[in-house]
């Protein structure tokens, strides 16, 4: 077996994520941590290039990497490709956590390995740059008008549903710390897409638990998606979590959910894809949430399709939960309506070709929801939601701030 990278530079007991997120910084290397749904893995990766390139995610072409897509990303080319230069999975043991090297550089700036031994197990605050936030923040009198605006657009024909969404500021305690939330996250929200990505050369951080599937394929090319609309508490009024089973949905609802099943049979139909398993709608529970959930399944062997992921990935983004349907007046509304730039908000982030423990290769592809942008000491939160003729402006509102407590609850330290 060859050494690794890790044993040659005696790297071995210098191994805390944290170590790797503040030298990554320090030296403006953009990275990402992530943990996948229902898994206690962690993984590290940073790429050794100051400013990613922006390309189009072709799975078959592109190499191993992290993806991170603006909501606004018509033919796919705004897309940031993080090429995984490092890759380390972290694995939870009793006392700490064990690190297995997926990718290993090929080489290594020296003040990188430098950073790695000065900066000890702590977290250091690092000096930023002078960035104005430039995100504003929604006023619940312009978000109400923006609902009643995108109804009356319904009822007059123009599109039958659209996502609309806000922002909300958090400004962050003097001991925020990015690993603690990210782990806290991980913690508290065990089904979600837990991630954390920094883009240096942009001055933010990215930061969410999604809920979200929109395009994976697994080493063995299963391929997933799935229709996820239909918001509601997960609490009753006494504060207890409601069972799915016993869930309660509105026509609004169920209505609001079968226009994104319909948008992706769609998709698929537009590329004579006929063969695939369909589970649900079912209600699953999102952290504070519940949602109405369809599985879309398709094995990419059987059909001979091994490109199915690339191909649907252009065909589904953004999809019909967070942009509207048909899609095109949707988007119009949208970017001249909403009041603010959604950047990364409703984009789509995730693994691309990690090596897998089979020798092959998965990719996991979210939609960059329940998520934040943090910026010098602000952390700007955003939430949708889908309009339909049957909306109420004030209870979307009321939705909203739901969906913003996600995230906001871990800010404010009550779970
Ligand atoms: C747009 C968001 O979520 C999406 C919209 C939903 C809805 O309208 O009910 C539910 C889940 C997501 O598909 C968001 O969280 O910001």
């Amino acid at each position: 077996m060859t050494t690794s990278f890790l044993e040659k530079n005696k790297w071995a007991t210098l191994r805390s994520r944290q170590n790797l997120w503040n030298a990554s910084k320090k030296l403006a290397y953009p990275s990402v941590m992530w943990r996948l749904p229902r898994q206690s893995d962690k993984h590290f990766l940073s790429s050794f290039n100051e400013i990613p390139k922006k390309t189009k995610i072709d799975f078959e072409e592109i190499g191993s990497g992290f993806a991170f897509s603006p909501f606004v990303n018509p033919d796919g080319t705004e897309t940031f490709f993080l090429k995984a230069d490092l890759h380390y999975l972290f694995k939870e043991t009793e006392t700490d956590e064990r690190l297995e090297e997926i990718i290993s550089p090929t080489s290594i700036n020296p003040q990188f390995l430098e950073l790695m031994n000065d900066l000890g197990n702590h977290s250091i605050s690092i000096p930023q740059e002078n960035l104005k936030t430039t995100t504003h923040e929604t006023q619940k009198e312009d978000f109400i008008r923006l609902v009643s605006n995108g109804i009356n657009q319904i009822e007059s024909g123009l599109f039958q549903k659209v996502v609309l969404s806000r922002t909300k500021h958090v400004i962050l305690s003097s001991d925020f710390d990015v690993v603690s939330v990210f782990d806290k996250l991980c913690k508290t929200y065990p089904a979600a897409f837990v991630s954390v990505v920094s883009l240096p050369h942009l001055g933010v951080v990215w930061m969410g638990a999604s809920p979200e599937t929109l395009v994976s394929q697994d080493s063995k090319g299963i391929f997933r998606t799935m229709a996820l609309a239909g918001t509601q508490s997960a609490f009753d009024c006494e504060g207890n979590l409601i069972k799915p089973s016993e869930a309660l949905w509105r026509q609004k609802e169920i209505e609001e959910q079968s226009f994104v099943t319909r948008y992706i049979i769609n998709c698929l139909k537009k590329i004579r894809v006929r063969e695939f398993e369909e589970e649900g709608p079912k209600t699953i529970i999102a952290g504070n949430l519940m949602h109405l959930r369809t599985d879309i399944i398709i094995n990419t062997m059987d059909i001979n399709f091994p490109q199915l992921a690339t191909v649907m990935l252009d065909l589904l983004h953004p999809t019909s939960a967070v942009c509207g349907m048909p899609k095109i007046p949707a988007t119009d509304f949208i970017l001249a309506n909403e009041g603010y730039n959604r950047e990364f908000y409703s984009g789509f982030l995730g693994p691309v070709n990690t090596p897998s423990a089979d020798g092959l290769t998965e990719s996991h592809i979210f939609v960059n929801l329940r998520t934040m942008k943090l910026q010098n000491n602000v952390a700007t939160l955003y939430a949708g939601c889908g309009i339909t003729a049957d909306s109420d402006a004030e209870k979307e509102w009321q939705e909203t701030e739901m969906k913003t407590q996600t995230l906001g609850k871990v800010l404010n330290n009550e779970v």
